[in-house]
């Protein structure tokens, strides 16, 4: 990463819907996204999928981002932006209908400043899950997925960072009038029925 200027024309040019996918650690944000891509052919960016890819790379911040994240904490927004944003430029030159943003914003500052640089969310889907299905969730997952912060340890330091940073995002989009709110305890398939229904209502207004 760089801290050249990156040239946002051909993004605010496109115009097209973004959607933030917000929700506690485990909610069921990728697997959503998943089923969303599948039916409205949006771009999915996950921003700790963009930082995972970035630690991989062996760039010189992947040690500070890895020790970040295994800690729970977030990562500074700037950072995270900039990899947002070169990843949508990618996809806009690929003809992109749209984006969902799964993961994003993590602490209030980061929205308002994606919305103030690149352009604003026409909704912000929040997931609300238990905390004791979280851990539930993280846990059986920790089985399979190779992902160092899929343990005890930092599933309670994510949950500490998801209450004090990103819980306030949620009140955020409220206020603006631009949150789903969907309780996403059910299976799978129930919660995106609730997703479709809100994504839908977005899209056509
Ligand atoms: N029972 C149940 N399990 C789910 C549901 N959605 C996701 N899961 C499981 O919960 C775990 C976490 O789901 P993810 O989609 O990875 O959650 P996430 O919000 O992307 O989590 P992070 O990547 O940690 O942000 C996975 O093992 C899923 O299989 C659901 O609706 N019901
Ligand atoms: O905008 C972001 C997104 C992710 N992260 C970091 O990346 C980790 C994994 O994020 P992901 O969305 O994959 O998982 P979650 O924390 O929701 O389980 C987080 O704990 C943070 O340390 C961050 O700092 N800023
Ligand atoms: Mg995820």
């Amino acid at each position: 990463m760089s801290d050249k200027k990156i040239d946002l024309t051909p993004l605010k040019k496109a115009g097209v819907p973004i959607f933030f996918i917000v929700g506690g650690p485990g909610s069921g944000k990728g697997t959503q996204c998943e089923k969303i891509v599948a039916k409205y052919g949006l771009s999915h960016l996950s921003s700790g999928d963009l930082l995972r890819a970035e630690v991989k790379s062996g760039s010189s911040r992947g040690a500070e981002l890895t020790k970040i994240m295994e800690a729970g904490q977030l990562v500074p927004l700037t950072v995270v932006l900039d990899l947002i944003k070169e990843a949508m430029l990618k996809e806009v030159a690929k003809g992109s209908k749209g984006f969902l943003i799964d993961g994003y914003p993590r602490e209030v500052a980061q929205g308002d400043q994606f919305e103030a640089e690149i352009m604003p969310a026409k909704l912000a889907v929040y997931f609300e899950v238990s905390e004791d299905t979280l851990v539930k969730r993280l846990l059986k997952r920790a089985e399979t997925s190779g992902r160092a912060d899929d343990n005890m340890d930092t599933i309670k330091k994510r949950l500490k960072t998801f209450n004090e940073a990103t819980a306030p995002v949620v009140a955020h989009y409220e206020k603006k009038g631009k949150l789903a709110r969907i309780k996403a305890e059910g299976t799978v398939d129930e919660i995106f029925a609730e997703v479709v229904k809100h994504l839908d209502k977005a899209i056509k207004a």
